[in-house]
């Protein structure tokens, strides 16, 4: 399931609409009943508006009706396998379980295996809204 997602995740960045950055992101989740979505960086002249490749593909299969999530592959031709955005993973810490598994690459064979809840502990969640 590991390797087959982040191959996923590498034929992904062919998705990726990056013309400002030329850094093309491609990020791929399993869905529970083993279905998976793909998705790239989305950016915008408007540079603020830009969408990383791991929301881009959480918004898609959230979208699409599918809920829960075995696990996500991310990749991008880094130096180290690639680090996730604050952004994305407040967005992952929302949407997924906290100890599905991350799988971060470089596209070089180099693999980190990480959680969501590893990639922002103590997040802020919907339950915190209860105690304002
Ligand atoms: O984990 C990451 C890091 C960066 N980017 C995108 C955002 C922007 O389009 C480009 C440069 O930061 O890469 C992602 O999609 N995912
Ligand atoms: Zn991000």
């Amino acid at each position: 399931m590991k390797e087959k997602l982040i191959e996923a995740a590498k034929k992904a960045r062919h998705l990726a609409y990056a013309p400002y950055s030329n850094f093309p992101v491609g990020a791929a989740l399993m869905g529970e009943n083993g279905k998976i979505y793909m998705g790239g960086n989305i950016e915008n002249a408007a540079f603020s508006l830009c969408n990383c490749a791991e929301r881009t593909v959480l918004f898609k299969a959230y979208s699409e009706g599918e809920k829960r999530y075995a696990a996500l592959a991310v990749a991008a031709k880094t130096d180290q396998p690639v680090s996730p955005c604050g952004a994305c993973r407040q967005v992952m810490a929302e949407l997924c379980e906290p100890d599905m598994p991350v799988f971060l690459t470089n596209g070089k064979g180099e693999a980190y295996e990480t959680t969501v809840s590893k990639l922002l502990p103590y997040a802020f969640s919907r339950k915190d809204l209860n105690n304002g």
